[in-house]
């Protein structure tokens, strides 16, 4: 264990030594905990965040100066569509993502280090059910489109495959998502394919430059962003484990997006085919103040500009057509070369600028007592995933639907949007719509046909309620045989006991 002593010279390096301030009065439990804690902190890279950390803030957090006039929209030659695209095109990306996935080729990254702080719950965002008929939470429909994709891949060129499921996880997540999965059983996958690693933790700082105490004896840590990817790969050896398995591409992903399509074969082979190193998924954005980063071009590079960064000015411009100029959303799925990611991890990394949070961050004062602050009082230090984007050699965006594939949980029901009813409507809406473009009709309680709706605002619950395994289908295929023809009573439950049931 680190004496005092150590790591007192180590804080005095760091100018941080107020870390220590009660330290003799803690008992030897407590003491001890907040020693080990101090001494995994590096004595000069931690000097250096506190002191970028109240730099940045000097230096107004939020918007860059001279933004505006560095950013255009997307060459079009960059973007490719899965709604504009014709047919066969789609189809030959949708082939060619079965053909890399069932060559195991493929993984998907899930970035799961964050608190849930909006959404207001305690654990994490994936163990969270939106209060759906199968009460499936989102780790459990992830995993289950995870097994959809490696059979249907499988079934196409008659092999067995593996998607290996990698997710990152931070000091907040690690044990609550271990168990969670352990209790499942890992939902079906196999344990030795699901990888869990997690990201660094970086202290929240004053504006002074002082790393804060949440406790007498806890610094106020806070994940480093989901760029701490990157830290995280090369900590924990990721890449090489995706080397030992073959994997050449990966889909990254947040956890809260409930429409998530993993490793899905059409975005996975557009860029494949387009020779892309590095690609973007976004949807068309729905209002200017819509929270979601846009992808764009800065200084003629391809980048995110977050939400908080870009000017209510900017957003509100309007292109020939009277669309939104920057309308490209980043809905957080982003595809990267292994060989991308390496050289990432070796070289770049380094280079990424943290992004300044201002935040209320609760802290013990002089005397020793707990303080809530009323107003922002600390700066959380993060990288951001899509930072990366600026040194692709091939960066692509791929274009989709929205009510196919964006509905993020990121608030609870008390905001009025993107909260748990949103998403649990934008899932039922789907299911509700494929299964009328199946074949299905649906009946209300005294038999009567309901309205068949194939188009609804995304205000307004579907006519009947059907929930749709992903064990049955990944994105609408393969229902016909169930349900051409076929008249159901709300709700209808598809799952694959359901489907047993059906087979001779
Ligand atoms: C750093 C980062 O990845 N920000 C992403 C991410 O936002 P959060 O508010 O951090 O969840 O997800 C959004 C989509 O849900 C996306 O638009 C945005 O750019």
């Amino acid at each position: 264990m680190a004496s005092e002593q150590d790591v007192r010279a180590r804080l005095q390096r760091a100018g941080q030594e107020h870390l220590l301030r009660f330290c003799a009065e803690l008992a030897p439990g407590p003491r001890a905990a907040l020693l080990a804690e101090l001494a995994r902190l590096e004595p000069e890279a931690l000097r250096e965040h506190c002191r970028r950390a109240a730099l940045a803030c000097a230096r107004s957090p939020g918007r860059p100066p001279g933004l505006a006039e560095r950013l255009r929209p997307l060459p079009p030659a960059r973007v490719g569509s899965a709604i504009r695209g014709d047919p066969e095109a789609l189809r030959l990306w949708e082939e060619e993502g079965f053909r890399q996935i069932a060559l195991n080729k493929v993984a998907v990254l899930l970035l799961a280090g964050g608190q849930g702080t909006r959404l207001g719950v305690t654990y994490p965002k994936g163990m969270y059910r939106v209060g759906l008929p199968s009460q499936k939470s989102l780790y459990q429909l992830q995993a289950e489109r995870i097994r959809r994709v490696q059979q249907l891949a499988g079934e196409r060129r008659g092999t067995r495959c593996t998607v290996p499921w990698y997710i990152m996880t931070s000091e907040f997540t690690l044990q609550p998502t271990t168990d969670f999965f352990r209790e499942h059983d890992f939902f079906h996958l196999d344990p030795d394919n699901v990888i869990m690693f997690e990201q660094r933790m970086l202290p929240a700082v004053t504006f002074d430059g002082k790393a804060i105490l949440e406790r007498k004896d806890k610094v106020a840590m806070a994940p480093d962003g989901n760029g701490g990817l990157y830290r995280a790969l090369a900590d924990h050896h990721i890449l090489e484990d995706m080397e030992r398995r073959g994997v050449e591409f990966v889909h990254v992903y947040c956890v809260d997006n409930i429409l998530v399509r993993l490793a899905d074969p059409v975005f996975i082979g557009f860029c494949v085919l387009r020779g892309a190193d590095c690609g973007a998924k976004v949807v068309e954005k729905a209002y200017p103040e819509e929270p979601v980063g846009v992808v764009c071009e800065v200084d003629g590079v391809p980048q995110v500009v977050e939400y908080s960064e870009i000017s209510p000015e900017t957003a509100r411009l309007r292109d020939a057509d009277g669309g939104l100029l920057y309308n490209a959303g980043n809905i957080c799925n982003h595809f990267f070369t292994r060989t991308f990611l390496q050289a990432v991890t070796r070289e770049f990394e380094p280079l990424l600028k943290p992004h300044v949070a201002v935040k209320k961050v609760p802290y013990v004062d002089e005397e020793g007592n707990l303080v809530k602050p009323l107003k922002p009082n600390g700066i959380k230090m993060e990288k951001f995933v899509f930072d990366v984007f600026q040194f692709a050699e091939n960066f692509v965006a791929f274009e989709v639907l929205r009510e196919d594939e964006f509905s993020p949980l990121k608030n609870a029901d008390s905001a009025n949007k993107d909260n748990p009813t949103t998403a649990r409507r934008a899932l039922l809406t789907q299911h509700y719509r494929w299964a009328l473009q199946a074949g299905a009709h649906f009946l209300d309680a005294h038999g009567a046909r309901l309205p068949e709706m194939l188009s609804l605002p995304g205000s307004e619950e579907p006519p009947a309620i059907c929930e749709i395994s992903p064990l049955v289908s990944y994105s609408g295929e393969g229902l016909e045989v169930y349900l051409r023809g076929q008249e159901f009573q709300s709700p209808l439950i598809l799952d694959e006991n359901w489907v047993q049931a059906l087979r001779p």
